[in-house]
C-alpha cells in the first residue's frame, strides 16, 4: 500500500476510534479528554473501550511517524530535553501555584530561586509537550499535566526519579558497556558511573533517605497503575491442591494478603529483608493474621521452607542478570519435594511483531531501565524456559498465561526432580 492511502487510512481508523470512544463517554456523562487543568488524570476505561483508545494511539503514532519522514523520526525522537525541563521543573517547585491563577516568570523565578531566564526557558520548553500554558506572553497557567505534578505528590516523585536516577544512569550506559562488555555485575552499569559509585543500585540509593523514598514512591505509583493488581494473579491461577505458598521477595505482602483472604484453606510465608518484614508485619488485617506469616530470608541462601506446593517470586528476576536468577533458582532446589511449582509473576515479552510499536516501547523502555539500573533485563518466553532449564533440568518449564487486562504474565515451572526435603 502506498504511503498516500496508508495517510488516510491511518486518518480514518484514528476517527473511527476517537468517535466510538467519545459515544462511549457521553454515555456515561464522563468528562471529555481536555488538555485544561481539571480534566480527568487518565482514562479508566473497561477493556472493550480501551480497545478504542488504543487502537487510535497506535494509528496516531504510526501517522505522526509517516507525516515526519525519516529524517524527522530520527530529530524528534530525541527529546532528552524534555527530561531537562521536566527535572527543573519538579525539583524547583515551577508548578507549585494553584490551577486556575497565573505567575509571571518573575514571579515563578522569585518563588523557586532561580534565575527567571533559566525558568522561562524550561517553561517554554515543556509547554511544547503540552505540560503549562502562556496565555499572554510572559505569563503562566496550568494545563492539565503541569497541576497534574502539584495534585499527585507520587507523581512528583516519580518524575524525581526518572530524571535524577534514570536519566542520568541511561545517558552513561554506553559507556559502561565500553568499560565492562557484556557484564551481568549489579555494580558494572551506568547508573554505577553516573552516580560515582561501587554499590549496586539500591544499596547505594538506599544509602540516602530522600532518594530512597523518591525510589519507593515512584515504585508505588507504578504498583497502582491500572493491570498492576494483585487480583489479576490470585483471580486467574487455579488454586485447587495448593495448600502452602511461599512469596520469595514479598515485599509487604499484599499479593500473599489478597490470596489468604481469597482462599481460607492456604498457608502463606512472606519473605524478604529484615527491615521490609518487619513493616510488612504490622501491615496484616488481624483476620488473616494467622495464615500470612513474615520471615526473613536472603533469596541468595538457601530456601528454608521446605515442602511448600507453591514458591512465588512477584517482580524479582528482572532486578537481576541471568547469572543471579539462576543463583536464586537453585537456592529453591534444596526446598522442594516433587511437584512444587514455581511461578513468576512478571512481564513477559511477545516475540517481536506481535505487539505494535506504541505497545512494545513501555516493555522495551523497562528492559533498558533494568541495564542501566542493574545490569538486568526483561524476558521473553523462550528466556524464561532458557533460565529454569539452565538453573537445573529437573525443573521442567510448564507455559505463561497472559490474564486479559493484566500487565503481569503467570509464568510456570515445576519440580520434577526427587524431593530434596
Ligand atoms: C521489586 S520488589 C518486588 C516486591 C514484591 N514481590 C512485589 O511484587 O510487590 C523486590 C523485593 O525484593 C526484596 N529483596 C531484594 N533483595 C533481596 C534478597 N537478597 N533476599 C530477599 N529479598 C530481597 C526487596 O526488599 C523488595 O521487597
Amino acid at each position: 500500500m502506498s504511503s498516500a492511502s496508508r495517510l488516510s487510512e491511518l486518518a480514518s481508523i484514528i476517527s473511527e476510534n476517537t468517535k466510538k470512544l467519545e459515544e462511549y463517554l457521553a454515555s456515561i456523562n464522563h468528562p471529555l479528554p481536555s488538555l485544561d487543568p481539571g480534566a480527568p488524570l487518565a482514562l479508566m476505561l473497561p477493556e472493550e473501550i480501551t480497545v478504542y483508545q488504543e487502537t487510535a494511539l497506535d494509528a496516531a503514532t504510526e501517522l505522526r511517524a509517516l507525516l515526519l519522514g525519516p529524517i524527522g523520526i530520527l530529530q524528534y525522537q530525541a527529546e532528552h530535553n524534555l527530561l531537562i525541563g521536566l527535572q527543573a521543573i519538579n525539583k524547583f517547585k515551577l508548578y507549585d501555584f494553584p490551577p486556575g491563577e497565573e505567575r509571571t516568570f518573575a514571579q515563578l523565578a522569585d518563588q523557586s530561586g532561580v534565575d527567571e531566564d533559566f525558568v522561562r526557558r524550561m517553561i517554554r520548553q515543556a509547554k511544547t509537550s503540552y505540560i503549562f500554558k502562556e496565555p499572554k506572553p510572559g505569563v503562566v497557567a496550568h494545563s492539565a499535566a503541569s497541576s497534574a505534578i502539584g495534585m499527585v505528590p507520587l507523581l512528583s516523585q516519580w518524575l524525581g526519579m526518572v530524571s535524577e536516577e534514570l536519566y542520568p544512569a541511561a545517558s552513561r550506559s554506553i559507556d559502561a558497556q565500553i568499560k565492562w562488555p557484556g557484564s551481568q555485575e549489579p555494580n558494572q552499569t551506568g547508573f554505577n558511573i553516573a552516580h560515582n559509585t561501587d554499590e549496586p543500585t539500591y544499596k547505594a540509593i538506599s544509602a540516602d533517605p530522600r532518594r530512597a523514598q523518591q525510589f519507593a514512591d515512584a515504585m508505588t505509583l507504578f504498583q497502582h497503575s491500572p493491570g498492576m493488581e494483585p487480583s489479576y494473579f490470585v483471580n486467574n491461577y487455579d488454586w485447587s491442591g495448593v495448600s502452602k505458598v511461599v512469596d520469595i521477595g514479598g515485599s509487604h505482602g499484599i499479593v500473599m494478603q489478597e490470596l489468604a483472604s481469597k482462599v481460607p484453606t492456604i498457608e502463606c510465608v512472606v519473605q524478604d529483608v529484615a527491615k521490609v518484614v518487619e513493616e510488612g508485619k504490622t501491615q496484616v488485617p488481624k483476620e488473616i493474621s494467622d495464615r500470612v506469616v513474615f520471615m526473613e530470608h536472603d533469596f541468595f541462601t538457601p530456601q528454608p521452607v521446605k515442602g511448600a506446593d507453591v514458591y512465588f517470586l512477584r517482580w524479582i528476576f528482572h532486578n537481576w542478570s541471568d547469572k543471579y536468577c539462576i543463583d536464586i533458582l537453585r537456592n529453591l532446589v534444596p526446598a522442594l519435594q516433587k511437584g512444587a511449582r514455581i511461578i513468576v509473576n512478571e512481564f513477559c515479552v511477545p516475540p517481536p511483531g506481535v505487539l505494535t510499536p506504541f505497545q512494545e516501547k513501555p516493555l522495551r523502555s523497562f528492559d533498558l531501565v533494568m541495564l542501566e539500573l542493574f545490569n538486568a533485563k526483561e524476558r521473553g518466553g523462550e528466556e524464561w524456559a532458557a533460565l529454569f532449564h539452565a538453573a537445573d533440568e529437573h525443573f521442567v518449564f510448564k507455559g505463561v498465561q497472559f490474564p486479559k487486562g493484566s500487565k503481569l504474565a503467570i509464568i510456570e515451572a515445576c519440580w520434577e526432580g526427587e524431593d530434596s526435603s
